[in-house]
């Protein structure tokens, strides 16, 4: 099939919590998208972000469990492939675009790597292109700490700034001087709340930079560097489920003496609390040591009434997490 009869793929990539999912929902509903088939990977136990995407759709895919750059770029292929062969079969509607939402850690050139090795695949699907979220509150740290944060700012072709709305135009200055030096050839997009130039992102003709120059146009280019992902640390995730509805005064003060005491090692929370009370449940959004505001959804998006809440930390013990936050809740009960 020749390249622009190829299905376009955009990668959406960035580090934990720096906007990716609220990208996409943005996104979504952007005349330009088209009729969109999304695949999530989540580096968390339990998948959260497809259900924050959009309604159930059987073209959203979750792949979890692991990271599709490294333990899974084989369930990466697959899921592409499927996605073709239920279309072809009419057992899902069509689609005109694939979205791959990465996860926050993942190095995104192997990804790169898959979609144009895989002799279906690369048949079928072209990289669009390699959009990279950059927090403002916390880019700068994370592109100092954490290597993951570097490979992925420079493999983008385009790098989303989000969250500029809370931070000072210096930071903002200083972060896009670190950005150019990382990766000068990226293009660097503003956005709010998920709301940017979609139309600039995607603008034909502006030729696929970064990673895509690593893979030659056959696609039979270098293999990917071994993968050192996830090395930083002990990276750890676990689900906290909690069955009765949450006491949500002890719940903040358990949250803000952890960030308090471990913020830096918390490098991801994110989940549905059951606080009681009429419609769903309220969406728990920690990106280090910043809490977002809690959105209150106004239904659940299956038939499990349970708080269920994603941590993902580094060299920080997630047992005793998990037992502050049982005992807090106990405490609340007993009270
Ligand atoms: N103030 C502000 N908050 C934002 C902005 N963009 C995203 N957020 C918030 O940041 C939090 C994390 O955003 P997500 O879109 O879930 O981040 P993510 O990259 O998908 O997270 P992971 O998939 O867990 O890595 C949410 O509470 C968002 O509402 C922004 O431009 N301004």
């Amino acid at each position: 099939m020749s390249v622009e009869n190829r299905i376009p793929v955009l990668i959406v990539s960035g580090f934990l919590g720096s906007g990716k999912t609220t990208l996409l929902r943005r996104f979504l509903r952007h005349p330009l998208a088209g009729e969109v088939a999304i695949i999530v990977n989540e580096f968390g136990e339990v998948g959260i972000d497809h259900h924050l995407i959009r309604k159930t759709d059987e073209r959203t895919v979750l792949l979890d469990h692991g990271c599709i750059c490294c333990s899974m770029r084989s369930d990466l292929a697959h899921a592409l492939r499927e996605l073709l062969s239920k279309r072809d079969r009419g057992a899902i509607p069509r689609f005109d675009r694939v979205v791959i939402e990465t996860t926050g850690l993942a190095d995104p050139v192997p990804i790169v790597h898959t979609i144009v090795s895989d002799p279906v695949v690369r048949n079928h699907f072209r990289v669009e292109r390699l959009a990279v979220t950059l927090d403002a509150v916390s880019g700068q740290t994370n592109l100092a700490t954490y290597g993951e944060a570097v490979r992925q700012i420079a493999a983008a072709d385009a790098v989303i700034l989000t969250k500029l709305d809370l931070v000072e135009e210096e930071v903002v200055d200083e972060l896009r001087a670190t950005l150019a030096a990382i990766n000068p050839s990226a293009m660097v997009l503003d956005s709010a709340f998920g709301r940017t130039d979609f139309d600039r992102l995607l603008a034909a003709g502006v030729a696929g930079l970064g990673a895509l120059e690593a893979v030659s146009a056959d696609g039979t280019g270098p293999e990917p560097a071994p993968v050192v992902a996830h090395g930083m640390g002990a990276v750890a995730s676990r689900c906290i489920v909690i069955d009765r509805p949450l006491d949500w005064h002890m719940f903040g003060v358990w949250l803000t003496m952890l960030l308090h005491r471990h913020g830096s090692r918390i490098l991801r929370m994110k989940g549905f609390l059951n606080v009681g009370g009429e419609g769903g449940p309220l969406v728990l959004e920690g990106v280090q040591h910043v809490i977002h505001a809690p959105r209150h959804l106004r239904e659940w998006p299956d038939d499990d009434r349970r708080s269920r809440i994603v941590v993902i930390t580094r060299d920080l013990d997630i047992d005793l997490i998990e037992e502050s936050l049982h005992a807090f809740q106990n405490a609340a009960q007993s009270a």
